[in-house]
């Protein structure tokens, strides 16, 4: 059994507004991606986790879905995983795109009534703009609110990201390892196979259509030579099922050959991707439905 007596843990939640860069920061700090980005935003829905581990000290990420005023159920349920995650952290990264710095009066309303908790400011996208405007930035920020410190990064380059994880790691506190130090994440494969599908859905189609699906895996199974995975894309309206499928069903080909090759990728492995259309009208809107899919 290892010594954990000097050993270090705690949690850090990534929050800000839908496409701040969020999800890239948490790829590039564990080295892997774990969550999926798109440029569009609101892609991230559930609250995923990353685990960075060394002999003797743990952190576990927590990346979150953009922060938003929720207009239906699913949105209601996304901005009740960052409440979560704001909860369990023990540190708070606020990140913030310099070029979209408006932040939203809900996030400072979330952050007053913390106590004992670290919140940084982090500047992110800063390879768009001068170091004079990124500062600009931060500043007319930390008028309205008093951060512990400020860390300036480019998600996309890597500035800034070793100073933010040496930072991180200076305010880890005593305490075990929660998860084995071989984890990266504690979702099953099946979840990241949905959550790939579903990317490669937000990259493809456009306007609500990727807003308005949700994958859900109806059977995986592993074999010697190819897995077999049937997966379900759930629309919220008839009129959308055409439109997912494409003329001949070019559309949902084209979808489920580049879904192919990043799960391969991912499992290192031969697969059989089974994609079908499902209409379950207003699914959004429904808490059952919500809740049944998983958010
Ligand atoms: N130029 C630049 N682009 C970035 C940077 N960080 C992220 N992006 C881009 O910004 C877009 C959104 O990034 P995500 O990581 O998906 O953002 P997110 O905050 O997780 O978004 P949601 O899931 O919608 O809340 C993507 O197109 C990224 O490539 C950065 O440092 N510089």
């Amino acid at each position: 059994m290892e010594n954990t007596e000097n050993h270090r843990s705690g949690y850090v939640a990534i929050i800000g507004k839908p496409n701040a860069g969020k999800s890239t920061l948490m790829n590039r700090l564990l080295g892997n991606k774990i969550s999926i980005t798109t440029h569009k935003p609101q892609t991230t829905r559930h609250q995923i986790i990353g685990i960075h581990s060394e002999d003797e000290l743990q952190i576990i990420f927590l990346d979150t879905p953009g922060v938003i005023d929720p207009s239906y159920e699913l949105q209601k349920a996304m901005m009740k995983t960052v409440d979560r995650a704001r909860t369990d952290a023990d540190i708070i990264l606020l990140i913030v795109d310099v070029t979209d710095y408006e932040i939203p009066g809900r996030i400072f309303k979330m952050f007053s009534s913390m106590k004992n908790k670290q919140i940084f400011l982090v500047p992110n996208k800063i390879d768009k703009v001068s170091e004079q405007e990124a500062k600009v930035v931060a500043e007319e920020i930390r008028e309205k609110f008093d951060f512990d410190d400020t860390l300036f990064v480019s998600a996309l380059n890597g500035e800034g990201l070793q100073k933010l994880m040496d930072t991180i790691k200076a305010n880890i506190t005593s305490g075990p390892p929660f998860y084995p130090k071989e984890m990266l994440s504690e979702q099953p494969v099946r979840f990241f196979v949905a959550e790939m599908v579903r990317e490669q859905l937000f990259l493809q189609y456009h306007q609500e259509i990727p807003y308005s699906t949700t994958i859900n895996i109806v059977q995986y199974d592993e074999r010697d030579d190819l897995d077999y995975i049937s997966a379900d894309i759930v629309v919220n309206r008839e009129s959308q099922k055409g439109i997912l499928i494409g003329k001949g069903g070019k559309a949902i080909k084209q979808l489920g050959k580049n879904a192919r090759e990043v799960i391969e990728k991912f499992v290192d492995k031969k697969i059989y991707l089974d994609l079908h259309v499902k209409v379950r009208e207003k699914w959004r809107e429904n808490p059952s439905h919500v809740r049944h899919y998983g958010y």
